[in-house]
């Protein structure tokens, strides 16, 4: 099931790759082919996307920043673009009521953000571009939280190079405690959340100059803390031209906002984080002390409890590694693995 709803057009948040790439080939490819056709082009921030108008920001931090409405140009048809994209745009940049520039160029990308729509699925959708930092928002009840979500969140940021952080909602409601005893061990930076005192202050430092991405399931508190840590004055960058009368944006579409230097895109509430296309040693390598034990492990380890020859549980028993932290990669690997079973079974 699609959590970016039904109405999108449909060759939007495509994208062939599979691995990894940094930057993306295809996008230096169409630059260095095209340039010469758009000189006066200028540079802008994706910062939402809604049936097939993209809201940019452009000359960002200059005197004529503006908030502009665009359409992608032609020979960009097969390529997604997604929040957090930097890319060239030309025509009327002013911003004015009922204009509309043009997408000419995808700008490389640092960072993608993916995933499938389930894990059967080798089709993979790009999420985000450029994001370096994954904030994961979990409740500490209601809606239960679930270890396997978050895992599932670690394996994608892990993945796409993204350093995942956590917040934990209403902790006013039920102790966090037992939950997050669950990641312990991958030394994740982790803040606790109540309604009455939400640690803004602390994200603010934190997330200031980065381009993080928030995910969440519905209900958590998602919403109620990037409205918090945003000033109202820098949510107006999302907005939609009224004019072009796609300007209503609902939670089932993804925003992003200016948060100091840097930026905080919002993402729908997930309601499925596929991953058919990830690698294990792309997770392996989040965490550099653990994938150079693994590297001594037998060909095709899974690197999970059971294996006889695993590094990783022999460094644990013998106190080399953490058990805990250990623990928690089985883990990972392990609904990594069951996804992966699950997508060659189908
Ligand atoms: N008790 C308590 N309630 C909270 C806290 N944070 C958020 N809420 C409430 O939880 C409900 C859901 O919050 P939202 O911010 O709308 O949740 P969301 O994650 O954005 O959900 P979607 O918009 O569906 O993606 C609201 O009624 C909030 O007031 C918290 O720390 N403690
Ligand atoms: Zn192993």
């Amino acid at each position: 099931m699609s959590w970016l709803g039904d109405y999108e057009d449909p060759y939007e948040d495509y994208d062939e790759s599979s691995v990894r790439e940094r930057p993306n080939p295809k996008a230096n490819r169409a630059r260095s082919k095209q340039r010469p056709a758009h000189e006066d082009a200028v540079t802008g921030i994706v910062t939402a996307v809604d049936r097939g108008r993209y809201t940019l920001a452009v000359r960002v931090g200059e005197t004529d920043e503006s908030v502009v409405t665009a359409a992608r140009a032609r020979e960009l048809r097969r390529q997604a673009i997604v929040a957090g994209d930097r890319v060239d745009v030309v025509g009327d940049t002013t911003g004015e009521e009922g204009t509309l520039a043009r997408i000419v160029r995808i700008q490389p990308r640092s960072t993608v953000l993916r995933r499938s729509a389930d894990d059967a699925d080798v089709v993979e959708r790009v999420i985000v571009a450029n994001a370096d930092v994954l904030l994961m928002v979990v409740a500490a009840a209601d809606p239960e939280p679930r270890p396997g979500l978050v895992d599932r969140y670690l394996v994608a940021a892990l993945d796409a190079g993204i350093v995942p952080v956590m917040v934990v909602t209403k902790t006013d409601v039920a102790d966090p405690e037992p939950f997050l005893a669950n990641f312990e061990g991958l030394g994740i930076e982790v803040w606790r959340s109540s309604i009455d005192d939400p640690p803004l202050d602390e994200l603010h430092a934190r997330l200031d100059g980065h381009t993080t991405v928030a995910v969440g399931h519905s209900g958590v508190g998602k919403s109620t803390l990037v409205n918090a840590l945003v000033p109202s004055a820098n949510r107006a960058v999302s907005h939609v031209n009224a004019v072009t009368g796609r300007g209503r944006h609902t939670s089932s579409s993804t925003v992003s906002f200016k948060l100091g230097d840097g930026w905080i895109i919002d993402t729908p509430g997930v309601r499925s984080f596929g991953l058919g296309h990830v690698a294990t040693a792309n997770v392996l390598q989040g965490f550099p002390d653990l994938a150079a034990v693994a590297e001594d492990c037998p060909r095709g380890c899974a690197h999970q409890p059971d294996e006889e020859y695993c590094e990783l549980a022999i460094a644990a028993a013998e106190g080399r590694l953490e058990p805990r932290r250990v623990a928690s990669m089985q883990r990972m690997l392990a609904t990594l693995v069951a996804a992966r079973r699950q997508r060659f079974e189908e």
